[in-house]
């Protein structure tokens, strides 16, 4: 069984074990009390230049427990004055370490959509993002069937929710869009190798048209890398390692914002961290 089989297999029992906690009928109420938002599209395709998603990210398969100077909460605020367009939260327990738990701190800490970034593979767990507050999810081309695919990727829709459609080659692209993606990610690291290809983005990105936003994967390691894939027309950067493990999370996210402004428009205002949404009263809460 290669790695990618081996982590949809692990999120089977996960999935089965939250689906004997919170039976489906309560969560729906619970997500049903959580507004969606609708315009993240904007947010992932604003004309200022390439934006930032940056991933709140405590291990992964390929590198083990990674080494974050601080927590979760910090992280993603910092991530947000650094300039980041949306927090990715990997929510997958045994190969990541995360949790709901982690959605639940990041998402009223920090005024920017959050992505729900996990191995999606029924509907409850479409249900459970909009619950613990994401309004983005991930729907991985390579794990799916294509009956599958398109059925999440429309009740994901029907819900108010964003799926963000990961691909890494040029049928899981025509996948992607044959079920109707509105935001193609395009990885770079091959789930059953783990390998990076720093080219795969600039190769896939012609088959991805105009109207569809485009994000690149993995494998950014500085303001070059987000230079090289502006040119190669993503629209966004997903980035988990390179800012999680940084001493300076905020900087570490405004440089690579700065690579990304398209010429001729202001550097990126980096200010000061906020105090994190949920300590900060009505009137200065922001609308996401
Ligand atoms: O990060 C891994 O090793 C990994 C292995 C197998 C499946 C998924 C994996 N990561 C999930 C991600 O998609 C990345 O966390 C994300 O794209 C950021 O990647 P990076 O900037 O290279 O940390």
């Amino acid at each position: 069984m290669d790695l990618l089989a081996r982590m949809v297999d692990s999120v089977h029992v996960e999935l089965r074990e939250h689906k004997q906690r919170v039976p489906m009928r309560l969560l729906v109420q619970q997500a049903l009390a959580n507004p969606a938002r609708r315009d993240v599209l904007s947010a992932l395709r604003a004309p200022d230049g390439v934006q930032v998603i940056a991933e709140v990210k405590r291990a992964s398969p390929s590198q083990g427990a990674l080494p974050l100077r601080t927590d979760v909460v910090t992280l993603a605020v910092g991530y947000q004055s650094g300039g980041a367009a949306a927090v990715s939260v990997l929510t997958q327990r045994q190969h990541f370490c995360g949790s709901l738990a982690d959605l639940d701190v990041v998402c009223p800490a920090v005024d920017v959509p959050v992505l729900r970034k996990d191995f999606i593979i029924d509907e409850y767990q479409l249900w459970e993002a909009r619950a613990h507050g994401a309004v983005l999810v991930l729907l991985i081309v390579a794990a799916l069937d294509q009956p599958t695919l398109s059925t999440l990727v429309e009740r994901a829709h029907a819900m108010g929710l964003t799926a963000l459609v990961e691909t890494h080659d040029a049928d899981e692209v025509d996948r992607a869009l044959d079920a109707g993606a509105q935001v193609i990610g395009v990885n770079a690291r091959d789930l059953r190798t783990l390998r990076v290809s720093p080219d795969r983005f600039a190769d896939l990105a012609p088959r991805i048209p105009e109207g569809v936003v485009r994000v690149a994967e993995s494998g950014v390691r500085g303001p070059d890398d987000v230079r090289a894939l502006a040119a190669a027309g993503a629209d966004a950067v997903l980035v988990g390692t390179h800012v999680a493990t940084s001493s300076d999370p905020r900087n570490a996210v405004a440089q690579l914002v700065a690579a990304g402004r398209r010429k001729g428009d202001a550097p990126p205002d980096v200010q000061a961290d906020p105090p994190p949404r949920s300590h900060r009263s009505g009137a200065e809460r922001l609308s996401w």
